[in-house]
C-alpha cells in the first residue's frame, strides 16, 4: 500500500502572464507541509490545479491512488479544502443552507461534528454567507473542510483574518487531525509562527515552481549566524557559507554542524553564534533559489 496521500506528476498550466510548473511532489501520510512563497508565486494556483478547479494543461494528480481527473468524486471525498472565498458564488445562501448544499457533495458528512464545530466557532447559521465578516468566512470554510473526515487537508491561508482564540482552536483541531497517522495537511501561509506551530516540512514556491523542500527543525538547527575572530578567504568562499560580513567578522552558514569542523580545521575560532528566525532563513533560501 502506498504511503502517499497525494502524488503529483508534471502538473503544469500556462496563463497569459504566468507559468505554473511543471511540479512533481509526493505527500507522505503523517506529515504537515507548509507551502510558502511570495505573493503571486503560485500557491493558490497549486491548490486549484490539484482539485481540478482549474484544468491543468498537463500532469496527473493522485489522491490515495485515485486519479483525480478520472475518479474525481472518490478522490475529493478524501480531501478537505479551505481556500479563498470558494463559496462566494453562493453568497445569497445562509450558512445553514450552504451547509446543506455542501453536505450533498460528501457521503461522510458528519452532522454531529458540523453542529459541534458551528457552536465551537460561534458561527451564526442564519447569517447569509456574503454578509459574514472575512474571519467568519474563513472559519466557515474551515468547518466545511473538516466535517466529512478527509484524509488530506488543503488549506490556503486558513488563519488569515481569524481572531486569536478561534485560531488557537483551529490549530488544536489540526493537531487532533494529525493524531491519525494516515492523515496529512498542506497549508499555505506567510506567518512564521504558523509554520513553527504546525509544519514538519516547508516547500518553497517561486515563480510557479517548488524551488526547495526543507525539513523545518533541521533548518532551524543548521542555519546559524557565527561571529569569528577572523575571516580568511577559504571561509568566505566555503560552500556552507551563505553570506559573510567582514566588518564585524561573521558568517551565515546553512550547515552549522559541518561548519564547526571546517572552522576547527582552518584554525579559525568563533566567539559566539545565534540561531536564525525562520523568516530570515526562508528569505535566504528564496534568494539562493533564484
Ligand atoms: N485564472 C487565472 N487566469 C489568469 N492568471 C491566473 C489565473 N489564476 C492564477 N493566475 C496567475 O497565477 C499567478 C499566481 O497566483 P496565485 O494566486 O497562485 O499566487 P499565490 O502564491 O497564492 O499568491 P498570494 O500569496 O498573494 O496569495 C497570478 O499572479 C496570475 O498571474
Amino acid at each position: 500500500m502506498s504511503n502517499y496521500v497525494l502524488e503529483v506528476e508534471q502538473l503544469a498550466k500556462s496563463f497569459k502572464y504566468f507559468q505554473f510548473g511543471p511540479v512533481d511532489l509526493q505527500v507522505e501520510k503523517g506529515t504537515v507541509i507548509g507551502l510558502v512563497g511570495e505573493n503571486g508565486s503560485g500557491k493558490s494556483t497549486f491548490f486549484h490545479l490539484v482539485l481540478q478547479l482549474l484544468s491543468p494543461d498537463r500532469g496527473t494528480v493522485h489522491c490515495l491512488t485515485h486519479d483525480i481527473s478520472v475518479n474525481s468524486s472518490t478522490a475529493k471525498e478524501k480531501i478537505g479544502y479551505a481556500g479563498n472565498n470558494i463559496y462566494e458564488g453562493y453568497g445569497q445562501l445562509t450558512i445553514k443552507q450552504l451547509a446543506q448544499l455542501v453536505s450533498y457533495w460528501y457521503r461522510h458528512w458528519d452532522k454531529d461534528k458540523y453542529r459541534t464545530m458551528i457552536e465551537k466557532y460561534q458561527i451564526n447559521e442564519k447569517e447569509k454567507y456574503q454578509n459574514c465578516s472575512a474571519g467568519t468566512k474563513k472559519k466557515v470554510e474551515f468547518v466545511f473542510a473538516m466535517v466529512h473526515s478527509p484524509q488530506l487537508l488543503l488549506l490556503d491561508e486558513p488563519f488569515s483574518g481569524v481572531d486569536i482564540r478561534s485560531k488557537r482552536k483551529m490549530q488544536e483541531e489540526l493537531a487532533d487531525f494529525m493524531e491519525n497517522p494516515h492523515n496529512a495537511i498542506i497549508l499555505s501561509t506567510h506567518q512564521q509562527e504558523e509554520m513553527n506551530a504546525l509544519c514538519d516540512y516547508l516547500w518553497i514556491m517561486d515563480q510557479g515552481t517548488i524551488i526547495a523542500k526543507v525539513e523545518k527543525d533541521e533548518i532551524l538547527q543548521q542555519w546559524m549566524r557565527v561571529w569569528l575572530k577572523d575571516l580568511p578567504n577559504e571561509i568566505k568562499q566555503h560552500r556552507y557559507v551563505v553570506e559573510y560580513d567582514v566588518e564585524t567578522p561573521n558568517i551565515v552558514t546553512n550547515n552549522f554542524e559541518e561548519m564547526e569542523k571546517v572552522l576547527a580545521r582552518s584554525n579559525v575560532a568563533y566567539t559566539h553564534f545565534k540561531r536564525m528566525e525562520l523568516d530570515e532563513i526562508l528569505a535566504y533560501i528564496m534568494e539562493e533559489g533564484r
